[in-house]
């Protein structure tokens, strides 16, 4: 059984409920799969229904190809809901009885996933009030939770969160979601470096140059203002989602795939990410921006401080990037940049291994120079694999151009791409955490994204720079690169990436 708390709400209905409907389409929800949803609004289970099934425009997408009336309303018959009265803080006795009801009727075995999708404010008293209610022991089926986003607002609150949920719930039953996790091209990082041996044992200091990571959006904060107006760049991608991405990137080789191996060596390598604590380095090392108004094909793009719910005033960054390095024996010397922002030219978002240039320049007059070997492994959209390598012109002398090596998820036209919430709630009903951040995980990313925090909000004359909405960010930000190299600003399809003899 899935109980979510805060069913009423815009995650429910337009992530969660969907994700559940593609799963049961394709057969792979448990034949006694039932939902709860539990908020304080007064709904009945038909209102309930409706709401996040029947009349729900978020049910199909343009990959579909429509679901039948019968299929929408079998679903919508496994959808339930309880109201937990005027508040989350309050007696759980009623909610239990109806758990143990639907237990009964579907025949649940007593497993259970509760889902806290309300704000993260709510989260410790709901496990409070579950424990109170005695729905978090497992002598009659596994209880699992999984928690929404953000997780804590620094170190010190993820800290207390991690501590107020580990009183109520073994840490072997919290799921924390970070939904990038479930993108298949995330997990595909795992794949690429440890089920080949041909990039492996390139993948250290000797051969690569520098590796830069871009998370761009086109979009600016839409309705969610309020919110990230509270939140900003750094918090809102990089400390989660951008940090999940640095880490498969960068740790060791687990000996196994179990969970526990795959998130000991994370947690090893977000621990060796250098903190940055003078000032000095974090000026020269992390650029925050924010966007202002502009046209985009005579469009008015309204700026930032704009937007509905934003402080005219604001501070929080709607672009952050920053320059780091690693301080292990593999990633010595090796910098890394990151940057994640809104109202980019496009959304995209992939990682580039840039590789070191050949020791020894053979072919003078090639025109090689500042073409180096890249792998771009591009995570969305056009998801798939390039690798840039150089290839002889034809004809007299050794002119080089780069030509360019690619694998494209979209050739794999029979097979169902999961998306991340179904691949992330499948995996959390069959016990899996493989693809879920731990506590230390979680903590040990704050742990480097704080003193950035702070300089930015503490620090002596901090820069915001400013860029119009539709443009790669503020043109300083190519400053962080060291050398004479820029940010990589990528199309939208990665099979457009130039190359030599791109018709073939
Ligand atoms: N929406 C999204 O795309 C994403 C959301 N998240 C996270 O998921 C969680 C839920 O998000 P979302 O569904 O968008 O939020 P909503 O505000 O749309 O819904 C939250 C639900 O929680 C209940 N609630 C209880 N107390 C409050 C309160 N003080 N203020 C507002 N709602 C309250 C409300 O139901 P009721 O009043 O009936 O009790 C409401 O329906 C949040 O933690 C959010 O950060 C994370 C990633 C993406
Ligand atoms: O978690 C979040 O992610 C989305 C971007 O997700 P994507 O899967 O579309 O790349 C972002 O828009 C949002 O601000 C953030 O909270």
């Amino acid at each position: 059984m899935l109980v979510i708390f805060g069913a009423s709400g815009d995650l429910t209905a337009r992530k969660l409920v969907p994700a559940l409907f593609k799963l049961y389409r394709a057969g792979e929800l448990p034949q006694n799969f039932v939902v709860l949803g539990v908020s304080r609004s007064d709904l009945t289970d038909g209102a309930f229904r409706k709401r996040v099934v029947l009349d729900s425009p978020h049910l199909s997408d343009e990959n579909d190809n429509g679901a039948s009336d019968e299929q929408i309303k079998g679903f919508a018959k496994r959808f339930f809901y309880e109201d937990v009265g005027s508040s989350y803080d309050s007696d759980y006795q009623q909610l239990r009885n109806r758990i143990e009801d639907l237990n009964d009727m579907f025949n649940t075995g007593g497993n259970i996933i509760y889902y806290l999708s309300t704000p993260p404010t709510l989260y410790e008293t709901i496990v409070k009030n579950l424990a109170n209610a005695d729905l978090n022991t497992q002598n009659n089926g596994w209880k699992h939770i999984i928690v929404e986003k953000p997780f804590g607002y620094s170190l010190k609150t993820a800290k207390e969160l991690n501590r107020g949920l580990q009183r109520f719930f073994d840490e072997s039953q919290i799921y924390r979601i970070d939904h990038y996790l479930g993108k298949e091209t995330v997990q595909n990082l795992l794949v690429t470096r440890f089920a080949n041996s041909i990039f492996e044992p390139l993948w250290n200091r000797i051969y690569i140059h520098h590796i830069e990571i871009t998370n761009a959006e086109s979009v600016g904060v839409e309705k969610r203002g309020g919110y990230y107006d509270k939140s900003g760049a750094l918090r809102d991608m990089f400390q989660n989602h951008l940090l999940q991405i640095v880490s498969l990137v960068v740790m060791e080789p687990p000996i196994g795939d179990a969970p526990e191996e795959i998130r000991n060596e994370k947690v090893k390598a977000l621990k060796s990410l250098r903190i940055m604590r003078d000032e000095e380095t974090l000026k020269n090392n992390t650029i925050r921006a924010q966007y202002v108004a502009s046209e985009i094909d005579g469009k008015k793009i309204k700026g930032y401080r704009e937007e509905e719910g934003v402080a005219p005033n604001s501070t929080t960054e709607t672009y952050a990037a920053v320059k780091f390095f690693v301080d292990n024996w593999r990633w010595h010397g090796v910098p890394f940049y990151v940057r994640t922002a809104k109202r980019m030219p496009t959304k995209v978002t992939e990682v580039v291994i840039h590789f070191n240039t050949p020791p020894h320049q053979i072919f003078k007059d090639s025109g090689i120079r500042g073409k180096d070997n890249k792998l771009i492994i591009r995570i969305q959209p056009d998801e798939g694999i390039l690798i840039k390598f150089g290839v002889k012109v034809p004809g007299q002398g050794f002119k080089v151009e780069r030509a360019n090596l690619d694998f494209y998820y979209s050739c794999l036209a029979e097979t169902r791409v999961m998306q991340a919430y179904e691949r992330l709630l499948l995996d959390a009903m069959q016990g899996d955490a493989t693809l879920y951040a731990r506590a230390d995980e979680v903590e040990a990313a704050w742990e480097f994204v704080d003193p950035i925090l702070d300089y930015w909000q503490n620090g002596k004359n901090v820069r915001m720079y400013g860029y119009a909405a539709g443009v790669w960010g503020p043109e300083n930000a190519d400053d962080l690169i060291e050398g004479p190299g820029n940010w990589r600003n990528p199309g939208e399809n990665l099979a457009d990436d130039p190359g030599y003899c791109v018709i073939c």
